[in-house]
């Protein structure tokens, strides 16, 4: 008969070390590699920009919180993490190249002017070239800015597009609709969210595709917008009829998808209805809902709340899903999926369409994957993964000398900022070590 000796537990002191330190200490000396070689992603079709915003001043006074992305010449971005494996401590470093990367301290005049005016400027028309289709999508988690980007973007387009239309202005006018995507119940295979256009009393609009694949919109209307202040004032009353909702990550959270779409036509003095004049190109801004985590929606409280994100979180996929099949140059693309990527499909299958994604970060330990994630998608529309991204992990060996501490308030909540190294005794003559020990010091 086997006899089993009941050991005790082992006497060990536990040392304390948080993300924080571990980090912080490292992110500072960490510079990206180099040798990144852009061998794909020569299109002009795409741009893939990152905006990181700084930490609100509730994050920024907490003691326990760090910023934990980096900026490194405007074109990289570097998201750190930190994490302990029993003994060992690591630190893991995912530097992305993209076309744009602006940090927290530049303003979304520059983001405009980098990333989106070229685009919008491609969709004028102007003597001698046809202007083309661009979308700019703006994707990231919740809480990392979206809104905050887009209300700047809008504002500042508003009053561009009229300077750049300036030499067509007798030949071409603007109109606007403003559409929401709303969670609604999920189909067999295709999410049956629906379409509302704000600026006709929330109708439901109901689309389709004609044989050449032109989009219609049934139950939009189009205002038309003569000029700046008309097209400002239409975008920021659509703005404020959006769908919000506080969430524990955001006091003012979108519950839905905004599509912003700006038609330029041909003028007609003998027209009647001018919203039918010829399209000579679309604008689409989209501004997603954001993606949410396990833990963003653990505090879901009401039904709504976790079917919208249900909704926003299938819809997203679907999204990535057609990024993947396109990157992959598949002929099939899922744009069929949802609701959102129907309307979007152009940008996916027109080659001339100039898109610009946007994805907005925040510098948070607790959205570092999120993070990784909206880059990594983004980026994919137009590179292979080894073209812009590099993934360093670094172990560090020598034991931690830091106090023991405590973790109080909002940051002992999240798991991330808390790490044990415990420090075992030495093992005992005759005493089988099996690991165990090491693993009910976690308790
Ligand atoms: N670049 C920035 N500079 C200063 N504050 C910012 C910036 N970006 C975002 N913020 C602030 O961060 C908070 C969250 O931003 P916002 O509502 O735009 O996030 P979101 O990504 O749209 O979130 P959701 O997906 O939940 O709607 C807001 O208080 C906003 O003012």
């Amino acid at each position: 008969m086997l006899s089993t000796t009941r050991r005790n537990p082992p006497a060990a002191t536990a040392q304390w070390i948080t993300h924080r330190q571990l980090v912080v200490n490292t992110k500072d000396q960490y510079t990206p590699p180099q040798h990144v070689k852009r061998t794909t992603g020569q299109t002009d079709r795409f741009t893939v920009c990152a905006r990181v915003r700084p930490l609100l001043p509730a994050e920024a006074n907490d003691p326990d919180m760090y910023d934990c992305v980096t900026v490194h010449n405007g074109r990289t971005v570097a998201v750190h993490s930190g994490e302990a494996r029993l003994m060992k401590q690591r630190t893991k470093h995912t530097a992305f190249y993209l076309d744009h990367v602006f940090g927290p301290e530049e303003g979304t005049e520059v983001v405009f002017q980098k990333a989106v005016r070229g685009a919008v400027a491609s969709s004028i028309p102007a003597s001698g070239v046809d202007p083309v289709d661009s979308t700019v999508f703006l994707f990231g988690k919740t809480g990392t800015g979206k809104s905050h980007t887009i209300a700047g973007i809008t504002h500042l387009f508003a009053t561009d597009i009229f300077n750049l239309l300036h030499k067509t202005k007798d030949v071409a006018q603007i109109g606007l609709s403003i559409l929401e995507l709303v969670a609604g119940t999920k189909g067999f295979n295709v999410s049956n969210d629906f379409v509302t256009d704000l600026l006709n009393d929330s109708e439901i609009v109901h689309f389709r595709d004609d044989e050449h694949g032109v989009m219609h919109l049934r139950g939009a209307v189009e205002l038309p917008c003569p000029n700046a202040e008309t097209l400002n004032h239409h975008i920021r009353t659509g703005q404020s009829l959006r769908r919000t909702q506080a969430t524990t990550r955001n006091a003012g959270s979108s519950r839905s998808h905004l599509v912003y779409l700006v038609r330029i036509r041909q003028k007609s003095a003998s027209s009647e209805d001018p919203s039918s004049n010829p399209i000579l190109s679309t604008i689409t801004l989209v501004d997603l809902a954001g993606t949410e985590s396990k833990t963003d929606t653990l505090y879901h409280t009401d039904k709504n709340q976790i079917q919208d994100s249900a909704s926003i979180n299938r819809t997203l996929s679907t999204l990535k899903e057609c990024i993947r099949s396109a990157a992959a140059g598949s002929k099939v693309i899922p744009f069929r999926g949802s609701v959102l990527t129907r309307l979007v499909k152009k940008s996916f299958v027109d080659n001339s369409v100039k898109t610009v994604f946007i994805g907005t970060l925040s510098g948070i330990p607790a959205d570092a994957e999120q993070s990784r994630a909206t880059v990594k998608y983004m980026g994919l529309v137009k590179w292979r993964l080894r073209d812009f991204m590099v993934e360093q992990e670094v172990e560090h060996k020598e034991e931690p000398n830091v106090p023991v501490r405590k973790m109080t308030g909002p940051a002992a909540k999240h798991s991330y900022l808390l790490l044990k190294t415990p420090v075992l005794h030495k093992e005992r003559p005759g005493k089988r070590s099996t690991g165990a020990e090491s693993q009910s010091l976690d308790g």
